[in-house]
């Protein structure tokens, strides 16, 4: 049963379709705030610690125009194989070498939340809390002319690691997923429902 939000209302700071759809697929009303935020991060980041950082820093960015009662929700995905993160590909060639290099591997696609609301009892300051969910993500060896194909279709340059799970590729391509598939699409909307449980006190 969807728990009641005691009065606090949802606040999606996201451009990303895909998080909307699956917020409205837990069952929440919410506002979406959009604004754009430098993604840019330190390389001595590592693996969970970049979408954590980087969930944060789009926290940041809203959190001035917080109003009491509102529960800001930022999040951030990457791919990360052999120490090493996919970013959202900046051209054609570069998404196909993106999935070529995922072909016939396991990754690991980490989408970080964070979850923010003014703090009523002390002035200026805010509660947050920071969580992230990791799914295993195995492809199948993938053709290059298939890969090609689905670039050339699919144009995924607003995704992390040239791919999305939801997409053709995710049908013909994936072999088996460890995790959440939520999580691989940008919200790993179980630990988030739990999450929010917590955060409201529920
Ligand atoms: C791996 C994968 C990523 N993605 C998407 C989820 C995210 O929207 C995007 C990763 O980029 P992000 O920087 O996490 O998010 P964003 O820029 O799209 O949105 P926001 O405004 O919230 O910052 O890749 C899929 O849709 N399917 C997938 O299988």
């Amino acid at each position: 049963m969807l728990f009641d939000l005691k009065g606090n209302k949802i606040i999606l700071a996201s451009k990303s379709p895909r998080r909307h759809e699956l917020l409205k697929g837990l069952g929440f009303d919410f506002e979406v705030r959009t604004k754009d935020v430098d993604e840019s991060f330190s390389d001595s980041l590592k693996g969970a610690d970049i979408p954590l950082y980087l969930s944060k820093k789009k926290a940041d960015a809203f959190v001035d125009e917080l109003k009491p009662n509102e529960i800001l929700i930022t999040s951030d995905t990457v791919v990360w194989l052999g120490n090493k993160v996919f970013n959202k590909p900046e051209s054609a060639e570069e998404a196909v070498e993106m999935i070529a290099t995922l072909s016939g591997r396991m990754h690991e696609v980490i989408t970080a939340v964070c979850l923010t609301s003014l703090n009523t009892e002390k002035d200026g300051t805010s509660k947050q809390v920071v969580f992230h969910d990791l799914t295993s993500v195995h492809f199948a060896k993938i053709e290059r002319a298939d890969i090609e194909w689905y670039v050339n279709k699919y144009k995924p340059f607003d995704k992390a690691g040239a791919y999305g799970i939801q997409e053709w590729i995710g049908y013909a391509g994936i072999d088996k997923i460890e995790g959440s598939f939520y999580n691989v699409m940008g919200l790993p909307t179980q630990k988030l429902y739990v999450e929010l449980k917590k955060f409201l006190n529920v």
